[in-house]
């Protein structure tokens, strides 16, 4: 469903992603743990062409999207859900869901925004999934942090995508309410056989929620495996890589402890 190899972008003279191979299989939730820097968001950013790799090979649900000239049909296939839930406050709950189908209704029927039956009984349906049928009539500023952030998820889900790319979207959150975000969102990969990349920091997310996990360190993939093969030792090796200051114009120092220690993992 999603495949990479060997995939490079740099800005300017830093080398952000330096060869990534990476698959993930529909239904997958693949879980991209790394330190801040090593890449994570770069790589989502290149998968659905808001930015554009360097090298490398790029399939996204068959098409090859490092030669695919329209991004437009590429991202009705892949949807984004980001750290800060980018809902519309002053819709409620079931408009906001319904924007997810604004890329296929007519020009005119979006600036109206006149959705179809079928369009309305899908956000309905996708609001269920993520245990949110009663709130669909609320304005989303009316919920809270975490139920905005399965509002996120309905509408990512209303866009019918293949592919779903999760920029850390449980940063904000404190754990009880991510585990539950995170709990609807690799529910409805798995009934919908949905690809999920999600970048996320906490190791334990990791562990509980990913299919398999992929460590990127310095834009290189020093992990992939499933989270029962995740060790002590792959963790220092993902979290505690000196970033390399020729590189990235930034040097930052080896932690004086391994972090698997400090972390208790
Ligand atoms: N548009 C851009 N222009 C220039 N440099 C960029 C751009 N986007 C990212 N970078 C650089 O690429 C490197 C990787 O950034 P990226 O956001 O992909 O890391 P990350 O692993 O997602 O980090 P974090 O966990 O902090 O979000 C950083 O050095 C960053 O400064």
């Amino acid at each position: 469903m999603i495949r990479t190899r060997q995939l490079t972008k740099r800005y300017g003279s830093n080398a952000v992603l330096r060869g990534v191979d990476l698959d993930a299989a529909a239904g997958e939730f693949v879980v991209v743990l790394g330190q801040s820097g090593a890449g994570k968001s770069t790589l989502l950013r290149c998968m659905n062409r808001l930015a554009t790799a360097d090298s490398g090979e790029l399939q996204i649900d068959g098409i090859d999207a490092m030669q695919y000239g329209d991004t437009r049909a590429l991202r009705r296939k892949v949807a984004m859900i980001f750290q800060h839930h980018h809902v519309v406050p002053r819709l409620t709950a079931l408009k906001n869901v319904l924007t997810g189908r604004l890329g296929s209704v007519s020009v005119l029927g979006s600036c109206l925004h006149l959705f179809r039956r079928q369009d309305i009984a899908l956000a309905h349906d996708c609001l269920a999934r993520v245990g949110l049928a009663h709130k669909a009539h609320e304005r989303t500023d009316a919920l809270s942090g975490g139920q905005m952030q399965r509002v996120g998820i309905a509408r990512a889900l209303a866009q019918r995508p293949r592919v779903i790319l999760a920029d850390e979207p449980v940063a904000s959150l404190d754990p009880h309410t991510a585990r539950t975000v995170l709990q609807y969102l690799r529910e409805a990969s798995r009934a919908l056989g949905i690809t999920v990349v999600c970048n996320l920091h906490q190791v334990d997310y990791a562990r509980e929620f990913g299919d398999r996990i992929v460590g990127l360190a310095q834009g290189r993939v020093v992990f992939d495996g499933r989270p029962d093969a995740l060790t002590a030792a792959d963790i220092d090796r993902i979290y505690l890589q000196p970033v390399d200051s020729a590189s990235t114009g930034r040097a930052q120092p080896a932690a004086p402890v391994a972090l698997s220690t400090a972390l208790g993992v």
